[in-house]
C-alpha cells in the first residue's frame, strides 16, 4: 500500500471549505483494520468464499449452518479488530463546530461507531443486528467466538416464533432497507463535498450514489490506493490508503 505522499492541493481546498461533508466508505475503510476486503485477491473474503454461495437468501435457505458459520466467523474478526487512524479521522472530524459530515457505509462492521462516529446509513445492513428471518424480530442471540471459519454452525433459533435468526445484513438479490439507502442518496447529493473511501464500485446500488451527488454538482474525491470502475467520474482521485489519507486531510 502507497504512503500518503503529500495531500493533493485540490483536495485540501475542498475540504477545508465544507460545511457540509459526506463520506460513503467500503470494505477498503477497515482493510487497515485487518479485515480482508473482498475483492483483493487471494487473501479477500470473495477470494476464500464464493459470496453467491454464502450472501444470499437461497444459500440461506438451502444450507443455514453454512452460511451462519461463516458470519460467526466475520463477526469473531470484526470483535478482534479495532478502528483505524482513518475511522478515527472522520469521528474527530464529524465531532468539529460548523461541519456537518455525514457517514455512509457499505461496511457491515461497527468500526465507525467504536470510533466514535455516528453513521448515517449502513446500506448493507449491520453484523451485529441479528433478526428473525422468519417473523423479522430483532433477537439478542449472539455469534460464538470463531477463530477459524468452519464448514457449518447451526443458527439460533427465535425465541417468539422458532424460526432461525438471521445476521442483519443486506444479501445479494435482496432489495437494500428503502430509509437508509434514500437518505444515503438525499445526504450526498445535499452535502459540499463527497469521499468515496475504500470501495469498488461495483455493487449496486450504493455504487450510484457518488454519480447522484455528481450530477448535481457536488465534487467527488476517491480515496483508494488503486483505481476503480468510479474513478472517471470523480473530480479527484487519490491515492492513498484510508488510514494514512483520512488524518492527513485533518492535520
Ligand atoms: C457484485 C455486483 C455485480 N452485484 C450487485 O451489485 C447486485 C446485483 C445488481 C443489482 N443492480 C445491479 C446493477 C448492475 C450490476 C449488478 C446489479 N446487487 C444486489 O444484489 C443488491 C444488494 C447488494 C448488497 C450485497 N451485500 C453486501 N454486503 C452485505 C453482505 C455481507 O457483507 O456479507 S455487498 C458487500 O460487497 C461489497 C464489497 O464492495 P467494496 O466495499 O467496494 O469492497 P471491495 O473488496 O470490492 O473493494 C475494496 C476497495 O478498497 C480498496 N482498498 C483496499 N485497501 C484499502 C485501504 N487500505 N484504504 C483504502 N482503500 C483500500 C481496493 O482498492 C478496492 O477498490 C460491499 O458493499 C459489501 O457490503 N440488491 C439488489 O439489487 O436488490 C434488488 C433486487 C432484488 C431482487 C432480485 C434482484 C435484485
Ligand atoms: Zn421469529
Amino acid at each position: 500500500m502507497t504512503g500518503v505522499g503529500r495531500v493533493p492541493p485540490r483536495v485540501l481546498d475542498l475540504a477545508a471549505g465544507a460545511e457540509r461533508v459526506y463520506v460513503l466508505t467500503g470494505a477498503g475503510m477497515s482493510a487497515e483494520s485487518g479485515i480482508p476486503t473482498f475483492r483483493d485477491a487471494q487473501v479477500g473474503l470473495w477470494e476464500r468464499f464464493d459470496p453467491t454461495e454464502l450472501a444470499t437468501p437461497h444459500a440461506w435457505a438451502a444450507d443455514p449452518a453454512q452460511v451462519w458459520a461463516w458470519y460467526a466467523w466475520r463477526a469473531t474478526l470484526v470483535r478482534r479488530s479495532l478502528p483505524n487512524a482513518g475511522h478515527r479521522a472522520l469521528a474527530g472530524w464529524q465531532a468539529r463546530p460548523g461541519v456537518r459530515l455525514d457517514v455512509a457505509t457499505q461496511n457491515v462492521d461497527d468500526l465507525h461507531e467504536r470510533a466514535g462516529a455516528e453513521v448515517l446509513a449502513h446500506v448493507h445492513g449491520s453484523l451485529f443486528a441479528l433478526r428473525c428471518s422468519v417473523c423479522d424480530r430483532p433477537s439478542d442471540a449472539a455469534y460464538p467466538e470463531l477463530a477459524e471459519p468452519v464448514g457449518r454452525l447451526d443458527p439460533p433459533t427465535c425465541t417468539a416464533c422458532g424460526g432461525t435468526v438471521r445476521p442483519g445484513v443486506v444479501w445479494f438479490d435482496e432489495t437494500l432497507p428503502e430509509e437508509d439507502f434514500l437518505a444515503a442518496v438525499d445526504a450526498a447529493q445535499e452535502a459540499d463535498l463527497v469521499l468515496v473511501v475504500g470501495t469498488s464500485g461495483l455493487v449496486h446500488p450504493a455504487a450510484t450514489i457518488p454519480h447522484l451527488a455528481g450530477d448535481r454538482g457536488v465534487p467527488v474525491v476517491e480515496v483508494n490506493p488503486a483505481p476503480t470502475v468510479a474513478s472517471e467520474a470523480a473530480d479527484e482521485v487519490w491515492r492513498a490508503t484510508a488510514a494514512t489519507a483520512l488524518p492527513a486531510l485533518l492535520e
